[in-house]
């Protein structure tokens, strides 16, 4: 991260109707920044990326790219390309006449675009697919062509709405490759994800939008350590889905079911190795069957949930 904030966005406030989505959103981002926003499903994140494309105009509060509004100044917008969550190519097009068709849309010169296309397609490594149509694409292709539309101008800020959608594991680490190669090169990245494991791994800071403002902010990394401190996230697997007698037995055990899976269970303990064998114990003990137990440093996901929950001390 270097230099003064390329984007500002601060006390944005926008409603749909009687709702309120963004309640007061401050948000600043440096060049050469990945940032990742996050936050459970109809937090407000698309909504908040529009209204820094200057696609939504907010009731309160303001957005500056280059110190410039992007829903008045065209300029602003020239600044900024934007990967939405789907996918936005024309698909009979090749990628390179994708490329320059963006090129041109965004109003590079004529004699400029030929290097501007070459550049990005150097940029997210998709030189060997320059003349296959899009539509015959794998999914990590395609994204990483349209992250190509959006920074053949060149903008200072790259905003990747969902990046990691219809994009197999193999491919999000070139994915990933790409994006890191774009904010060495001091493009500030802006994305929203479900993917925590993307985010903790490729994030510079990560926020938490929730009830329409950002309830926690920072490294992820460091956000975790405070969270969480020295404490081991135990993770019990059953070999079965437990009943209601089951259930009641693992909450008073202190564990708490994760988000994606009934069979996995979940407990943050200070003592890690040690509670597992205990847990190990008691559950048998309950005649419930485990597959796995395993001990982990906490994640993102532990983090996610404590927001979420609305545990966080304030
Ligand atoms: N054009 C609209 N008119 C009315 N309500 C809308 C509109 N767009 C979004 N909403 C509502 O505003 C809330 C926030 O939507 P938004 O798409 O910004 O959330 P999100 O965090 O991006 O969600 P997701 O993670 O599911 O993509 C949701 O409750 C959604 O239903």
């Amino acid at each position: 991260m270097t230099g003064l904030p390329l984007l500002t966005v601060s006390g944005v406030r926008h409603a749909y109707g009687p709702r309120t989505v963004l309640a007061g959103v401050d948000l600043a981002l440096s060049p050469g920044e990945i940032y990742a926003l996050l936050g459970p499903n109809g937090a407000g994140k698309t909504t908040l990326i529009k209204t820094i494309c200057g696609r939504i105009r907010p009731e309160a509060g303001s957005v500056r790219l280059q110190g410039q509004d992007p829903a008045r100044v065209s300029a602003a917008r020239a600044g900024l390309g934007l990967v939405p969550q789907e996918i936005a190519l024309y698909a009979h097009l090749t990628v390179a006449e994708n490329l320059a068709t963006f090129a041109s849309l965004a109003q590079v010169p004529r004699r400029d675009v030929p290097a501007a296309v070459q550049r990005a397609l150097q940029l997210t490594r998709t030189v060997d697919r320059a003349h296959v149509p899009v539509r015959h694409l794998s999914g990590g292709y395609q994204r990483r062509a349209n992250i190509a539309a959006a920074i053949v101008h060149q903008p200072a800020l790259l905003i990747l709405d969902e990046p990691t959608v219809g994009v197999d594991i193999d491919a999000r680490e070139a994915l990933d490759a790409v994006i890191r190669g774009l904010r060495d090169l001091g493009v500030a990245v802006l994305l929203t994800t479900h993917d925590l494991e993307q985010a903790g791994s490729l994030a510079d800071r990560v926020g938490f939008l929730r009830d329409g403002a950002l309830v926690l902010e920072g490294p992820p990394q460091a956000l975790i350590a405070e969270a969480f401190g020295s404490r081991m996230e135990v993770l019990v697997e059953l070999s079965s889905e437990p009943d209601a007698a089951g259930e009641a037995l693992l909450t008073a055990a202190g564990l708490s079911r994760t988000a994606h899976r009934a069979r996995l269970w979940t407990c943050l303990e200070a003592d890690g190795y040690a509670a597992a064998g205990r847990l190990d114990k008691q559950l048998r003990k309950a005649g419930l069957c485990s597959r796995e137990i395993r001990v982990r440093e906490p994640s993102l996901h532990n983090l996610f949930s404590l927001v979420a929950e609305r545990t966080l001390a304030a």
